[in-house]
């Protein structure tokens, strides 16, 4: 290669992305294209690359963004500003292998620069580790018998592992790393042989019971067996499962003074749905199946009692995973099952198995310590979703804690509309503590729900100008958004009006109340982000309307 050829890494938008239109109109309102060639070195650019760094990043960003993020992106940002620790370590993650892709290939003399750029991004994944919300706090250094148990069987059928498990504080059982991991290393990997999923059970005679019964899904059919299975004292997973809890603690789990609390809260309807889901899903397999087949269902393993508990098994504990064969699978994986969930995960990238191990194999995207806890992302999950499927409201700022709107002519979009924002069809809000642009025309509120209620009144609006019609209508956006938050406040009574009790209240009503308490704090905040916007509108019409006047 020649000397004074530039060096440039491409960073490409895949067209395949769901998101390709919204993404890339976001990538060019910030001066980016959707296949962005970043010059490190040129001879008319011989500096460092320090702002290449920062455009490589800002592209990345974009192109990882997940749903809700991609909402409540503003293109005002500036390059510092992270849009959720998840996007920044899955956005310089992916700048990784393109450098290496360079490295392996690249004949240019400055291949210094590359190493430099790959220093640079594994520091900035390291201090983002660093500033994470809060670090787990682990009570009890060495596992207790069972796990250990769990851990030795593990080994003995193949599982690798760098991890230990203690007890961590407010979240159970956690795996710990027992040295200093790495970006790129392998914290645990899990033979197939040794996940649970469909494959067991195909046969079973139970499967061929329940292959008749029309319109049963894999998952249920892996759930009665894991009802039965964890009393089979010949089990090939019996260490598993008495590893697990008796009880759950999951929102399906509430008790009456628990739900009673959290009415009006978004947890109340998701839990209401979800057990009334289930509770029909129960009532149309059982008593028949036990009646019919008592023998392959024997009544006092199938109570809704013990159907309740597996749904909880498999709801906080099953992880999707995709098979050599392309297949996707809910599985149960030992060992795995003791990773908590982190917003600022250590691991990313799990769920593929590896056709040349026939393993799962769980690499770091970011560095763990020896004794730190390592923690994977169970998903992008509201605290209400966390809490009803997990049993838990996670530390630190949740930013996927959303809330929908249901906005009745949330369908009325202009087709012609070319605005970056302009094609969502759902809407929500979360708190707007957690945006960065209280500036006019932004409020904290996420633009496409802005430009939904803008469209309303006045559907030819493409520009948000300082003249008074534009003004007028900006103020009846607000109005109608506090509009809908007061409706949200109406619902949600008083917490502190529980505050005699809090003490010694159950597990439930603590999550149910801390729940609603953080519902009432994001609603409060649209309430003044919509009055400070209200004001500041205002401000800027009485200014137009002088001028008008003067003029
Ligand atoms: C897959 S298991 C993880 C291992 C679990 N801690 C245990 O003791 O078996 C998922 C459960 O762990 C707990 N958990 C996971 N992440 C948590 C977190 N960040 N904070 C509190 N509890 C958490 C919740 O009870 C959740 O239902």
């Amino acid at each position: 290669m020649d000397t004074d050829e530039e060096l440039s890494i491409l960073l490409e938008l895949s067209e395949y992305d769901s998101f390709f239109d919204k993404k890339e109109k976001l990538l060019q309102s910030n001066g980016f294209s959707s296949k962005q060639r970043v010059c490190l070195w040129s001879p008319s650019k011989p500096g460092g690359t320090s702002d290449a760094v920062k455009v490589l990043v800002q592209i990345a960003r974009i192109i990882h963004l997940n749903k809700v993020e991609l909402y409540f992106a503003d293109d005002a940002r500036t390059s510092g500003e992270i849009y959720s620790p998840r996007n920044e370590l899955e956005a310089l993650n992916s700048i990784i292998p393109l450098i290496d892709t360079l490295l392996s290939s690249c004949k240019h003399p400055r291949t210094n620069i590359l190493q430099e750029l790959r220093t640079t991004i594994l520091a900035l994944i390291s201090d983002l580790g660093d500033k994470k919300i809060l670090g787990s706090i682990v009570e009890k250094e060495l596992g207790c018998e069972q796990e250990e148990h769990l851990l030795e069987w593990g080994k003995s059928n193949g599982v690798r592992t760098q991890l230990q498990i203690a007890y961590v504080k407010g979240a159970g059982r956690g795996a710990i790393a027992e040295k200093d991991l790495k970006v790129g290393d392998i914290a645990l990997e899990i033979p197939v042989s040794i996940i649970i999923n469909e494959e067991l059970v195909r046969q079973t005679d139970m499967y061929r019971v329940l292959e008749k019964v029309e319109g049963i899904s894999s998952e249920t059919i892996l759930l009665l067996w894991s009802m039965k299975e964890k009393h089979n004292q010949d089990s090939r997973f019996r260490i598993y499962f008495d590893s697990l809890p008796e009880e759950f603690n999951t929102g399906l789990s509430f008790g009456v003074d628990a739900l009673a609390t959290s009415v009006g809260t978004l947890l109340f309807e998701e839990i209401t749905v979800a057990k009334e889901h289930l509770r029909d899903q129960y009532g149309q397999l059982f008593p028949t199946l036990s009646d019919t087949f008592p023998e392959i269902f024997p009544p006092k393993m199938y109570t809704w009692k013990q159907f309740l508990w597996a749904c909880e098994l498999w709801y906080s504990n099953s992880m999707t995973i995709k098979f050599s064969d392309g297949t996707l699978r809910t599985c149960l994986i030992p060992i795995a099952g003791f990773l908590n969930h982190s917003l600022c995960p250590h691991i990313l990238h799990y769920g593929k198995i590896d056709p040349a191990t026939n393993s799962l194999k769980f690499p770091l995207s970011r560095p763990c310590k020896s004794g730190e806890e390592c923690c994977l992302s169970y998903g992008s999950f509201s605290n209400s979703h966390l809490i009803t499927f997990y049993g838990f409201l996670p530390q630190g700022d949740n930013p996927y804690n959303v809330l929908p709107l249901d906005i009745d002519d949330a369908s009325c979009i202009d087709s012609t509309e070319d605005e970056l924002t302009s094609s969502w069809t759902e809407h929500m809000v979360r708190g707007t503590w957690l945006s960065n642009n209280c500036n006019m025309y932004c409020y904290g509120l996420p633009s496409p729900l802005l430009d939904h209620f803008r469209r309303r009144g006045n559907p030819k609006l493409h520009t948000k100008t300082y003249l008074q019609g534009d003004l007028e209508n900006e103020v009846r956006v607000l109005e109608d958004i506090r509009c809908i938050s007061e409706a949200m406040m109406a619902n949600l009574d008083d917490p502190s009006l529980y505050d005699d009790d809090r003490e010694d209240c159950s597990w439930d009503e603590k999550l149910a109340l801390e729940y609603k308490i953080q519902q009432r704090e994001i609603v409060s905040s649209l309430l003044i982000s919509c009055d400070s916007g209200i004001d500041m509108v205002k401000k800027e019409l009485r200014k137009c309307m002088a001028e008008d006047i003067r003029g």
